[in-house]
Formats: structure tokens, C-alpha cells, sequence
């Protein structure tokens, strides 16, 4: 059970990110409660990638506050107690699955001895965690697109993060595999307490997180849970859920739009109406 009064994993202020020309994420205020699964989503080009940047601590121009695991992002101190994935699968092809993993294993936990015996039970446990035993003695260049961002999966799984960051993991994947994968988020989280902050422009595996942060143009529409968001906008899943937030916002920046010009022509009458 959830200690209420445990600090978020991750707590956002203001939240504003620039890139370029442009500011990809507008100040945003969110917090993602621990040892939950809280789905980032949004479409293509919605600032998902660069929220999950800027929260692992490698994104520029990040402003605001954000903490955390109770420090600012970025924190040398975080490095071992978080694990990211991105969406480019970061392997090795010439060496094997298990070559792979004791190369990332090595540099975690380096040494011989008692050392080199955790890291074997680590490396077959995250081999088993994604599902890829049989497989343990493939090149990676030889697996197919989701066994490889399994084998980045299982990196990430290595040194038991308390923050998993996953970025769209499940592009690309079967329906199995995509079920197969959710599965073991929620176990991940149920048995070892980790935090999982995953993004997904897939809106039906909204439905299968805890919490929500639904985000489009770089602000945030939405934190909630799927439920409550269903029953505020009176839908029956998250899709149309979101779908009724992006028409509301839509309106309120046009009445928003009205009402300056109005107010530019000194008209007296709000024009803004009532949400
Ligand atoms: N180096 C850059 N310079 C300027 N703008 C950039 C840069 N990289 C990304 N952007 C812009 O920032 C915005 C957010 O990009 P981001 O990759 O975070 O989106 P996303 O929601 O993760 O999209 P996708 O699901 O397609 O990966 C996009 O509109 C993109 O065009």
C-alpha cells in the first residue's frame, strides 16, 4: 500500500523546456507518486521524449524545478538509482545477449570475486525478467527489432532502479509481446516498489496505467487516473477521455483568442465563456 505521505518520485514546477527556437514543454506542474506506473502520453512530437530527457538529467535549456527521488534531475547521485530506456535500442550486435549484459553489469558493479558472482545472478535474472533465456547466446544483431529493445530493457532492469524511464517501449511490438511487456511493468512495480514513468502514443495502453500525464503541444491536458478521467469527461475509455480534453482546450484558447482581441479593441463585453 501507498504511503500517502511519501514525496512524490518525481515532482515538476513550471516545468519549461527549450529547443532551438522553439519551448517544447510549457510549465508544466506534475508529480508522478512512487511505486506506480504513470503513462506519459500524447501524439508524435508532443514533447514525450524530451520530458523523459529532461527528468534522467541529459536534456539542455530545462528550467523550473524539477526533483527527483529528492534531488534535483540530474544529480550525479542519481545515475545508478535510475534506469532509462530509449527508443533507440542501445546495443551491442556483436556481442551476445549475455555479452551484452555483463559488458553494461561490469561497469555497475565492477570486480571479481563476490562481485562477479552477483553480477551472474543480475544477468540471468534480467535475462528471465524479459523473457529472453532462450536466446541468451544470440548476437544481438541478430535478433529481431523488440528481442533487441528487450535486451535495452533488460540493461536498464540491471542495477534494480528505483525510477524506470521507458520511451515508447513497445513500439513496433506484437500484441503479445505489448501485453507480455505490461505485464511485467506492473510486476516490476508491484514486487520490487519501482517507480515506472513510460511513454506511449498508444492511447488503449493508457488504460493498463495507474496514473496518467496526458500532454499535447508541450503542456499537460491531464494527471490523473485513467478512471477519474473517464468519469470527468464522461467517456467510456482514456482515447475519447483525451479526445474531449483536446476539443475543450481547443475552445478555450480560440474564446481565449476572442477575448484579446476584444479587449484590443476595447470592447467591454467578456467574451470568454464559462468552462
Ligand atoms: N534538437 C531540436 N531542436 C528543435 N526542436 C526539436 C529538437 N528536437 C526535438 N524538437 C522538437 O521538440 C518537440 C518535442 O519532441 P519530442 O521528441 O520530445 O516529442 P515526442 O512526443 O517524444 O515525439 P515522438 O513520440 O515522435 O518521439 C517536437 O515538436 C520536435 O520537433
Amino acid at each position: 500500500m501507498m504511503n500517502i505521505e511519501e514525496p512524490p518520485a518525481i515532482e515538476a514546477r513550471d516545468l519549461t523546456v527549450v529547443r532551438g527556437p522553439r519551448t517544447v514543454l510549457r510549465a508544466l506542474d506534475f508529480t508522478v507518486p512512487k511505486g506506480q506506473i504513470t503513462g506519459l502520453l500524447g501524439p508524435s512530437g508532443c514533447g514525450k521524449s524530451t520530458l523523459m530527457r529532461a527528468v534522467v538529467g541529459t536534456q539542455a535549456k530545462v528550467t523550473g524545478t524539477l526533483n527527483v527521488l529528492d534531488h534535483p534531475a540530474g544529480a550525479p547521485s542519481l545515475r545508478s538509482r535510475i534506469g532509462y530506456v530509449t527508443q533507440d535500442p542501445s546495443v551491442y550486435d556483436d556481442l551476445t545477449v549475455r555479452q551484452n549484459l555483463d559488458y553494461f553489469a561490469a561497469i555497475l558493479d565492477p570486480g571479481r570475486g563476490p562481485a562477479a558472482h552477483r553480477r551472474h545472478d543480475h544477468v540471468t535474472r534480467a535475462i528471465d525478467d524479459v523473457d529472453l533465456t532462450t536466446h541468451a547466446d544470440a548476437l544481438a544483431g541478430n535478433l529481431s527489432g523488440g528481442q533487441r529493445s528487450r535486451v535495452s530493457l533488460a540493461v536498464a532492469l540491471l542495477g534494480a532502479p528505483e525510477l524506470l524511464v521507458l520511451d515508447e517501449p513497445t513500439v513496433g511490438l506484437d500484441p503479445v509481446l505489448r501485453r507480455d511487456l505490461w505485464n511485467l511493468f506492473h510486476s516490476i512495480a508491484a514486487d520490487r516498489g519501482t517507480t515506472i514513468l513510460v511513454s506511449s502514443h498508444v492511447m488503449d495502453e493508457a488504460e493498463r496505467c495507474h496514473r496518467l500525464l496526458l500532454m499535447r503541444e508541450g503542456e499537460l491536458l491531464a494527471d490523473d487516473t485513467p478512471e477519474a478521467l473517464r468519469t470527468r469527461t464522461a467517456t467510456e475509455t482514456v482515447e475519447a477521455a483525451f479526445l474531449h480534453l483536446v476539443d475543450e482546450a481547443v475552445a478555450a484558447s480560440r474564446s481565449d483568442a476572442t477575448s484579446t482581441s476584444s479587449t484590443s479593441t476595447n470592447s467591454t463585453t467578456p467574451t470568454r465563456s464559462p468552462r
